[in-house]
């Protein structure tokens, strides 16, 4: 190669450096430039840590997915499990094989068009009586994302997208499969009809029927829709046509009362001659809710008698085991009303589906009442509220 060929490989390999250079600032400063560079980076971010808190690999979503992605829950993050809800046993059979075990063995379910999997199932009954709480453990259970739907979310800022944002519902349920999306209180979402209802939820009701149709023919659709409501009565038919299952999960009897305190008490440090059969009776009316709180006032007692005793000069290190007289003296105090109750039966009885109930059900008063009571109790015991 001459000098002159040498020098002409120089320059080239000078141009074709410098001009690969212009690019990469070109590029960097055009990326420097761009003024949704944060926005889409931060987006990128946010995206990733949904992936990661759902437990599901990334996926493409659209910004309407991403407001409802808050809603979702991962199912090992859900604490609740077929275990820890009392009673309920034929229910909780029911829905193992109705809606567990479709999204969990869905190659069961395909051969012929018997076996097709429900897509959708309506617990009913008062307010309390764990049917939240079925459908958190059914996620659980199935391992499937849990996509609460509310109503509130749906209507509030973003308005005028309700439409999409309900989409977005089933679009988003539909990529991170298995899926559950819960709608507590469908009464007041996909009720009867009314004239009073404003255009965007008349067309948001519209949109949901037509998508949950889409996904109810789809044979590969691992998604269930698990509606709750306190008013059955007030749902109407179109609705009630796409829930042919629905289970009544009514205020606990005796024995199941008995089965709820010991899931809740399981784990607590309570003494062993519980009477438990003892305590249910005494909580004729009580919803799974109220003998939850009612626990919790019990155990509180423990905790009074030891600051009294630390007032006393007795140091105990640590509350003493819940006794069955810790509950006895809470119930004492509580009053029962049928407010809730008479709301429920009157509300119900007219549906073509729950039982006719001739008794009238007895709850207790809001504990929120009880627990005024426990502390003006309380306050009345303690020395300095005593003594003027
Ligand atoms: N069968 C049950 N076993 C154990 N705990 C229960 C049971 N039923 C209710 N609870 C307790 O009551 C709480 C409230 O229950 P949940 O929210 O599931 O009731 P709900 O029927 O969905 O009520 P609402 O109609 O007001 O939404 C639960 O978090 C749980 O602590």
């Amino acid at each position: 190669m001459g000098g002159g060929e040498t020098r002409l490989v120089q320059e080239l390999l000078i141009y074709a450096a410098s001009a690969a250079l212009s690019c990469l600032v070109l590029f960097a400063g055009l990326r420097h430039l761009d003024p949704n560079r944060a926005a889409s980076k931060k987006a990128m971010e946010h995206k990733k840590e949904i992936a990661k808190r759902l437990g599901r690999p990334l996926i493409h979503t659209n910004s309407y997915e991403d407001v409802i992605a808050c809603d979702v829950i991962n199912p090992d993050h859900i604490d609740v499990e077929f275990d820890s809800i009392g009673g309920l046993e034929n229910v909780k059979q029911a829905l193992y094989e109705l809606v567990i075990l479709p999204l969990k063995r869905p190659d069961l379910f395909s051969h012929g068009k018997l076996l097709t999997p429900q897509k959708g199932v309506l617990l009913y009954g008062p307010p309390g009586t764990g049917k939240t709480m079925l459908a958190k453990a059914i996620a659980k259970e199935s391992a499937a994302v849990f996509i609460n739907v509310r109503i509130s979310n749906l209507m509030s800022k973003w308005f005028g997208d309700a439409q999409k944002l309900v989409a977005a519902v089933f679009s988003l349920a539909h990529k991170l499969q298995p899926a559950i999306i819960f709608i507590d209180e469908v009464d007041s979402f996909l009720g009867q009809r009314r004239n009073t209802d404003h255009e965007a939820m008349t067309n948001m009701k519209t949109e949901f029927m037509s998508l949950w149709d889409g996904f109810t023919t789809d044979p590969n659709a691992r998604v269930m829709v698990l509606a709750a409501t306190n008013r059955p009565s007030e749902l109407d038919e179109a609705i009630l046509r796409r829930l042919p299952q629905a289970f009544e999960i009514g205020i606990p009897d005796c024995s199941e009362r008995v089965k709820i305190l010991k899931v809740i008490l399981k784990g607590e440090t309570v003494e062993e001659d519980i009477d438990y059969e003892h305590v249910a009776r005494l909580c004729e009316g009580y919803t799974g809710s109220d003998l939850f709180e009612l626990c919790k006032q019990a155990a509180y007692l423990p905790v009074r008698d030891l600051l009294r005793d630390e007032k006393e000069g007795k140091p105990t290190r640590k509350p003493r085991p819940l006794s069955q007289s810790d509950f006895e003296r809470v119930l004492a105090t509580s009053k029962k009303t049928k407010v809730a109750a008479t709301e429920y039966s009157r509300f119900s009885s007219s549906s073509s589906w729950s039982k006719n109930r001739e008794d009238d059900y007895e709850v207790p008063v809001a504990l929120s009442e009880l627990s005024k009571l426990v502390l003006s109790h309380i306050m009345n015991l303690r020395p300095e509220a005593r003594d003027p």
